[in-house]
């Protein structure tokens, strides 16, 4: 029996339904889940009953009562999955991707001289994982002394990775976006759009989002999530995304004066100015132009809505224009100056390469858009 078969039949062991996908070794993405017959849109593909849930309930009290009450979820379960020995759940743990197969696509085990590269979205996300990574690391090694922390930090990357939103009342006092759970729904791979799950306190089904034709890889959505975090959270970008978004506080905010800063700021307009794949700049961003290139009262009255800004609009594409001009220059540096370094592996620069290849796609289009 290979591998696939053998998480198939512990699957189905476990009560799980399967109806015409499987698991299977796709290159480039690990395990994915594919279609082995034509499956209708509507179609329950999946049924995975709550007894096989790991979450916050599952964690045995032999661990959580070691810990502090605000101990994160996310914490609990990695400690969970060190610490379980039962047999129960053994197939499914022996289809973890290993600690050094992280290492070239999570930016998190990347070099930090390499973090320097990464865009500011990324940066942002990264600094919070290291945060977040400290922080359980700090409780747990304080009530397990004899807990190793690569098997840690490999733990902890695995229910980052793998773990979806999953919701319980004694979940409710823990952030939204910690309220976690694994095991089955893991096994589906990312795309912008794919099958839904729907939850009970029975379990959770998959329904096909679409006609899906024998052989062909079903996906599921994580979230609208752009290709920084992608990135950062789980080591891949999308070649087509729809909810991709570029970051232009880099090139907006040393623009502005402190005073501008600090009116920007009290409307709540300060800084997260993005350029989005589908619709281009978001209104934030033509709130932040307008204080560049306007009056102060016209500003105002844009900000607060009290106008739609229409008689600046010419003036306003031709500073983005220069701007966006200006952004492409600063990418094709960055991309020169990541050719010219040796920091980290060829592959975590490659995709790191790859990425600001989109961003400067993105922002070309975004160009030519305007200049027609
Ligand atoms: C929840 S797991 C999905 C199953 C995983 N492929 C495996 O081998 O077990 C998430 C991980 O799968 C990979 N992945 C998911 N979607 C992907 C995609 N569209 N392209 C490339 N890798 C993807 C990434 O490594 C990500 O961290």
């Amino acid at each position: 029996m290979d591998r696939h078969e053998e998480l198939l039949s512990w699957a189905v062991g476990q009560d799980v339904k399967l109806n015409g996908i499987q698991p299977i070794l796709i290159p480039g993405r690990g395990t994915g889940i594919v279609a082995t017959r034509e499956i209708k849109e509507g179609e329950v593909i999946l049924v995975v009953p709550a007894s096989v849930f790991r979450s916050l309930d599952q964690v045995p009290k032999a661990i959580s009562k070691r810990l502090p009450r605000q101990t994160s979820i996310h914490a609990l379960l990695a400690t969970f999955l060190i610490l379980d020995k039962t047999k129960r759940f053994s197939s499914y743990h022996a289809f973890f991707p290993i600690l050094p197969s992280f290492a070239s696509s999570i930016p998190l085990l990347w070099p930090p001289e390499l973090h320097t590269f990464l865009p500011t979205p990324a940066k942002d996300i990264l600094e919070k994982q290291q945060r977040e990574l400290e922080r359980d690391w700090t409780t747990i090694s304080k009530a397990f002394p004899d807990m190793n922390y690569d098997q840690y930090l490999h733990s902890w990357l695995l229910v980052g990775t793998r773990s979806f939103y999953f919701e319980t009342s004694t979940m409710n006092r823990f952030p939204h976006n910690d309220r976690l759970a694994l095991p089955i729904a893991d096994l589906f791979n990312h795309a912008d759009v794919g099958c839904d799950a729907s939850f009970s306190q029975q379990g959770y089904k998959f329904i096909a989002d679409r006609v899906y034709h024998a052989g062909e890889e079903i996906y599921t959505s994580y979230g609208d999530h752009s290709n920084d975090f992608l990135l950062t959270e789980y080591g891949f970008v999308l070649p087509e995304n729809r909810w991709d978004a570029v970051s232009l506080d880099d090139i907006l905010l040393p623009r502005f004066t402190e005073q501008q800063k600090n009116d920007l700021r009290d409307k709540g307009f300060l800084g997260k100015y993005f350029l989005y794949q589908e619709t281009g700049c978001c209104f934030r961003t033509q709130v932040a132009l307008r204080m560049l290139c306007c009056t102060y009262e016209d500003w105002q009255q844009f900000a607060d809505a009290e106008s739609e800004g229409e008689a600046s609009q010419g003036q306003v594409n031709v500073l983005l224009l220069q701007i966006l001009n200006t952004y492409v220059e600063a990418i094709q540096q960055t991309l020169k100056d990541m050719e010219g370094t040796d920091i980290g592996e060829t592959n975590q620069r490659e995709l790191l390469a790859g990425r600001w290849k989109q961003i400067e796609i993105m922002v070309a289009q975004a160009i030519k858009h305007l200049h027609s």
